[in-house]
């Protein structure tokens, strides 16, 4: 079966489970969703940026504390400014998730601007997409986070203009022959489905079926064909042997972080700012890769 399958099978299985258990059952299947698959695509950054040979001659040392500094940068913003930091964390997050979508699905490695701000604007709109089904634990999470209470009109515009500049984006792709109209088509018709995702289960585990299925296991799959060399199925061995260590890092830092703020009402503005915190350095280092493939695809 391939991942595409099996994502959609799963966002099926996650609403019905969704539907026939107590809500803390979506918690916890949310959780274990974003611990496993969520967490693991992002473990194996070091070995990504040593393929990538973005950073030449640096060792690892200089690599992880780097890489550690930008996490901490990511909790500062958070402390201080979370307005902002909370706006950049979107603007970026919708960009990566755009661009894991995309990626490899283009026809050459012109346009790259125009393919850049579609991928960005399909981004937005799958987040928009769950924050205008899900608006009123949206706007907890974020009042918590940043102190600010989001009209709910604000997400039926962001929606609406994301839809709309994604769909006049992709039609210009479509017109240069840089998209075809079944994978456009394909693509597009999946935002049905996760409609359904968003709107039939609690905003945790909408974001965590998504997470984990639409974005983590291609992210894995694209990671181990670069690593590696070969298939998801085979390849997730190597890549955990090598990520392994990372991912119980993260994870018990993840745990203890669960211990303290269960039962506080802030549980989900911690989750997420923890999720923000490790994500920045990722974005950057997959966006290294990805234009890493592109130059190869180019020569
Ligand atoms: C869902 C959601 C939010 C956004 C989460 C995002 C943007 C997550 C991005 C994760 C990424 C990019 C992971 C890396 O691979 C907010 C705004 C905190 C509010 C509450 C609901």
């Amino acid at each position: 079966m391939n991942i595409k399958k099996v994502s959609i099978l799963s966002s099926f299985l996650g609403i019905a489970i969704s539907l026939s258990f107590a809500e803390i059952f979506s918690v916890y299947l949310a959780l274990f969703l974003i611990i496993s698959i969520g967490i693991l695509h992002g473990a194996n950054d070091i070995l990504l940026i040593e393929k990538s040979k973005f950073v030449v001659n640096k060792n690892k040392w200089y690599i992880k504390l780097t890489y550690v500094f930008i996490v901490l940068l990511a909790v500062i913003l958070f402390y201080f400014v979370p307005f902002y930091a909370l706006i950049i964390f979107i603007l970026f997050s919708a960009y990566h998730f755009g661009e894991q979508h995309w990626s490899q699905k283009f026809s050459t490695n012109q346009y790259g601007f125009l393919k850049k701000v579609f991928q960005f604007t399909f981004g937005l709109l799958i987040l928009s997409l769950l924050f205008l089904l899900k608006p009123e634990t949206t706007n907890q999470v974020i009042e918590d986070l940043a102190n600010f209470s989001v009209p709910f009109n604000w997400f039926t515009y962001l929606s609406a203009c994301s839809l709309t500049m994604s769909l006049i984006f992709s039609v210009l792709l479509l017109i240069k022959k840089e998209l075809i109209l079944t994978k456009f088509s394909f693509e597009f018709s999946l935002l049905i489905l996760y409609t359904l995702v968003f709107y039939f289960t609690p905003l945790i585990l909408g974001f965590a079926i998504y997470f984990a299925f639409w974005h983590s296991l291609p992210s894995l799959n694209d990671q181990i064909k670069f690593i590696y060399g070969g298939k998801l199925v085979p390849g997730i061995k190597s890549y955990i042997k090598d990520a392994g260590i990372y991912w119980l890092v993260s994870v018990v830092g993840f745990a203890a972080f669960l211990f303290f703020f269960y039962e506080t009402k802030l549980f989900y503005s911690f989750l997420f700012a923890f999720i923000a915190a490790i994500t920045f350095p990722h974005v950057i280092v997959m966006g290294k890769m990805f234009s890493y493939l592109k130059k190869q695809k180019s020569v």
